[in-house]
C-alpha cells in the first residue's frame, strides 16, 4: 500500500537501523509536522511506489529522459548501473569544493586515496559538476535559488531512473553567520524567507504555492551527535535565512547599491537573531523544500564565514576560507561513514 505523497512521503524500504530510523521520520513524525500548517499541506495524488523522489505522471510516458543539464539521459547512459548504489547526495556551491569532499570520502570510506583523481562525471558540461564514490554522489550547484532548484530536478529524476532506494541528501555549504564566531558550524532546523517564514514560495503559470522548508530532524541531530565527537569546532543546530541575493537581499551595505542605512542593516538582522535565525545562505529553502516534496530526509550544513553583526566583507585568507569550508565535510562524512560501516 503506497504512504500518500503529502509533499514529501517515502516508500523507500531501510538498509540500517539509522536510515530506517530517518525514513520513518519522513514517512510519519515529519510528514505530519509538514501538515501541522494546513497552508503547505497539499494533498498530493497518491503516487505508485514505482515513482520514488518523483510525482510527476509524465515522466512515465516519456520514451527518453535527457537529463540536459548533466549531460546524461536514459538513453545514452546506463543509469542503474551507474547511480544505483547511490546512497549519499551531497551538494554544494562550488565545483572544486565537491571534487575535494569526494577525494575525502574516498579515504574516509577506505575506498581509496585522498590524492585520487576522482573523474567529473559531467565533464562534458560546464553547468554542474558531479563526482562519485562508492554509495557518495557529490554535486556542485552554483549559486541561488534557480540554479541549485534545475540541479536538483534532474538529481531526483536521476535517482528515479537508476532505481535507487533509501537515499539521504546533504547541502554543505558557507553562510553568513549572525551573533556566531566566525567558523562556527551551522545545522538548519528551518530555512525561512526574508520575511522569516518558514516556507518557499514557488511561482507556477502565475499561482504562488507555499513549500515546508523544515529539515529533517533526526538526520540534523545525528549530525550535532557527529560534531560532539569531533570536538573540533563549534556546532550548533538554527533557523537559517535563505535570500536570493548576496547583497542588498541580506542587507549588506557593501554592494554596488545601497539605498538604506546602517542602522536599517543593523535593526533587520537583529530582528532575524530575535526569530532564532543564525545563519544567512542561498539555497536552504528550495533544497529543504524539494527534499520534501521527494521524500528524502535531508540536512543542511554551514559553515559560518562572517559575523554579519560585526560586518560584510569576506576578508579571511585564503587557507582560513578552505578550512572552514573543511568542517561541514568533515561533519556530514562522520555520518556517512557511521552508516556505510554498517551497510
Ligand atoms: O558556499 P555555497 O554552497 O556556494 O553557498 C553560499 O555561498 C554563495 C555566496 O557566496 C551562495 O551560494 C551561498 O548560499
Ligand atoms: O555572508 C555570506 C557568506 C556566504 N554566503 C552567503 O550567502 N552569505
Amino acid at each position: 500500500m503506497p504512504i500518500p505523497r503529502g509533499d514529501g512521503a517515502g516508500t523507500h524500504k531501510s538498509f540500517d537501523f539509522g536510515h530506517q530510523k530517518i525514513q520513518e521520520d519522513i514517512a510519519d513524525s515529519d510528514y505530519k509536522m509538514a501538515c501541522s500548517n494546513k497552508d503547505l499541506c497539499r494533498k498530493e495524488p497518491t503516487c505508485p511506489p514505482k515513482c520514488a523522489y518523483v510525482s510527476n505522471p509524465y515522466l512515465e510516458t516519456m520514451k527518453e529522459d535527457v537529463l540536459y543539464h548533466f549531460d546524461l539521459g536514459t538513453k545514452t547512459h546506463d543509469l542503474p548501473a551507474m547511480f544505483g548504489d547511490v546512497k549519499f547526495i551531497c551538494v554544494g556551491g562550488s565545483s572544486s569544493r565537491m571534487k575535494t569532499f569526494s577525494q575525502y570520502m574516498n579515504e574516509l570510506l577506505g575506498l581509496g586515496r585522498a590524492t585520487d583523481d576522482i573523474p567529473n562525471i559531467c565533464a562534458q558540461t560546464d553547468r554542474y559538476s558531479m563526482y562519485k564514490v562508492g554509495p557518495v554522489l557529490a554535486v556542485s550547484h552554483g549559486m541561488g535559488i534557480p540554479s541549485i532548484s534545475i540541479m536538483l530536478h534532474e538529481l531526483f529524476k536521476l535517482l528515479y531512473h537508476a532505481k535507487c532506494t533509501d537515499v539521504v541528501a546533504f547541502r554543505i555549504g558557507t553562510s553568513g553567520g549572525i551573533g556566531l564566531k566566525p567558523g562556527t558550524v551551522v545545522i538548519s532546523k528551518v530555512s525561512v524567507d526574508p520575511s522569516f517564514h518558514p516556507h518557499f514560495e514557488q511561482n507556477v503559470m502565475g499561482k504562488i504555492t507555499a513549500y515546508c522548508t523544515e529539515l529533517n530532524a533526526h538526520l540534523s541531530q545525528e549530525l550535532l551527535n557527529c560534531s560532539k565527537e569531533n570536538n573540533e569546532f563549534d556546532t550548533i543546530i538554527g533557523t537559517t535565512l535563505c535570500t536570493s541575493d548576496f547583497y542588498e537581499g541580506q542587507a549588506r551595505l557593501d554592494g554596488a547599491f545601497c539605498n538604506y542605512t546602517h542602522e536599517d542593516k543593523m535593526k533587520y538582522l537583529q530582528r532575524a537573531y530575535d526569530t532564532g535565525v543564525r545563519n544567512i545562505e542561498m539555497e536552504s529553502s528550495v533544497f529543504a523544500a524539494m527534499c520534501k516534496r521527494s521524500g528524502l530526509p535531508g540536512a543542511v550544513v554551514c559553515v559560518t564565514l562572517l559575523d554579519r553583526l560585526q560586518g560584510d566583507q569576506i576578508d579571511n585568507s585564503h587557507e582560513v576560507l578552505a578550512e572552514y569550508q573543511e568542517r561541514p565535510q568533515k561533519l556530514v562524512g562522520c555520518y556517512i561513514k557511521k552508516v556505510f560501516c554498517k551497510i
